[in-house]
């Protein structure tokens, strides 16, 4: 796998990691949301480098440039319910992007902090041979991606793939390392050493998807 930790160079998109991160600015729902949403077109842009390219013409009305656009067919797939504010992001640049939308969540085995990821719902278009963006803004364990990739494959292989993620585990990382393709690219925002005995990465910022959208049942 190819990281690509962004945060390592200093850039505006420390100050929307900060935000999100911070126990009392992150209590405002639409800022975290439009934050996790800046950070998707920050990733977005990034990703675009390593894009396939060819050139055109394009006609002002004055005369006529050469300009180099990318060529790729993707389908822009988000995990339920945290990854859709990270999919705002991405499909705000990569707009003609075909999207999927597949839910995760962990069933936990009853008093104990061991959990299984249930993949209940997947509405995709084609996936064969295209470009796929996987977008979930937490990394934690890294068993959510796994098992949403092991049913996405059922639908066909994508000729590239990046999983694009705001903040991961080094464990997490490490392990999805081992369950993805040698060629996938990790366009992460920011990296934290730890998880804790429930799975959530420390220090992080919490639950995305409660942040996001309120805490459910
Ligand atoms: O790497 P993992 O250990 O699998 O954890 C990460 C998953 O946890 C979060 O979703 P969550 O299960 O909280 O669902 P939600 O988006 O509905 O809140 C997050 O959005 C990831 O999908
Ligand atoms: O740290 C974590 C882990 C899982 N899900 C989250 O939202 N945060
Ligand atoms: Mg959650």
């Amino acid at each position: 796998m190819i990281v690509h930790h962004i945060s390592e160079e200093n850039s505006i998109l420390n100050k929307f990691i900060s935000e999100i991160r911070d126990k009392n600015i992150q209590k405002d729902s639409l800022r975290f949301r439009r934050n996790i949403e800046r950070i998707g077109e920050i990733l977005g842009y990034e990703l675009s480098k390593k894009l396939s390219y060819t050139s055109f013409y394009v006609e002002t009305p004055l005369g006529k440039k050469k300009q180099q656009l990318s060529y790729n067919n993707i389908v822009l797939c988000s995990i339920l319910r945290a990854g859709l504010p990270l999919h705002q992001g991405l499909l705000n640049y990569f707009d003609d992007a075909e999207n999927a939308f597949i839910s995760a969540f962990r069933k936990h085995t009853k008093n104990s902090n061991d959990f299984e990821i249930v993949v209940e719902y997947f509405a995709s278009p084609k996936i064969e041979g295209k470009t796929l963006f996987i977008a979930d803004p937490m990394l934690a364990t890294g068993q959510s991606l796994v098992a949403v990739y092991e049913a996405i494959k059922k639908n066909g292989i994508p000729k590239e793939l990046h999983i694009v993620s705001v903040i991961g585990s080094k464990e997490g990382i490490a392990f999805i390392e081992k369950h993805f393709p040698k060629n996938t690219h990790l366009w992460i925002a920011t990296i934290d050493d730890n998880l804790n005995d429930k799975g959530y990465i420390v220090p992080g910022l919490g639950d995305a998807g409660d942040l996001a959208f309120g805490e459910k049942l």
